[in-house]
């Protein structure tokens, strides 16, 4: 069978989700400058996105980890392909990041993270997949919690392929 992709949550919907979660963002952030750590690739389009949305001062730095190769279950391995550029010192650290399966991805960098002194530091997610979890993840922010499919779209790929889907869909058709 061929691969074909079913829209899981529309464009609209998933703009309407990062307008409302960057107003909150605003309203919780008053006052202060939030920096913003895109986990790479994924994160990057929802990352976008929201900074778009925000209307406290941002600044963005970026990272590269990966852990699931080109398939569709983790290999539990976390590899760091690129650091941030920028110190944590100080600073109120938002992590932006697409979609929270196993959990190991986040609690893995968390971990990391927290020990360079940030000032605060926070969690933002556009999807969530609760009933995968394996590593307990705090998460402050949530777009859209989803059933245990495998998604792509906004960022997320399949064997590297889909990311630029402008909505969420799942992938049907795959062994
Ligand atoms: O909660 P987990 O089970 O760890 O899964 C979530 C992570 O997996 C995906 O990244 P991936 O490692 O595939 O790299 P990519 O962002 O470059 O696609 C996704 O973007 C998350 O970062
Ligand atoms: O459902 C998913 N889709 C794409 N990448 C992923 N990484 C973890 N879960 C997923
Ligand atoms: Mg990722």
């Amino acid at each position: 069978m061929a691969e074909t992709i079913k829209v899981l949550v529309s464009e609209e919907e998933v703009e309407k989700r990062i307008r409302d979660l960057g107003e909150k963002i605003s309203k919780d952030y008053e006052g202060k400058q939030v920096h913003l750590i895109c986990v790479l690739k994924g994160g990057v389009f929802f990352m976008c996105e929201l900074a778009k949305r925000i209307t406290v001062p941002v600044s963005m730095d970026f990272m590269s980890v990966s852990s699931y190769g080109d398939g569709t279950t983790s290999s539990g391995v976390v590899k760091i392909a690129k650091d941030l550029d920028e110190s944590l010192e100080g600073k109120d650290v938002l992590v932006v990041e697409d979609i929270i399966d196993s959990g190991r991805t986040l609690s893995y960098l968390l971990e990391i993270l927290k020990k360079r002194n940030p000032n605060s530091m926070k969690l933002c997610t556009l999807l969530d997949k609760p009933e995968r979890r394996v590593m307990d993840v705090n998460v402050d922010y949530v777009g859209f919690n989803i059933p245990d499919e495998f998604v792509v779209g906004y960022g997320l790929d399949y064997a590297q392929k889909y990311r630029n889907l402008p909505y969420i869909g799942v992938v049907e058709g795959v062994e």
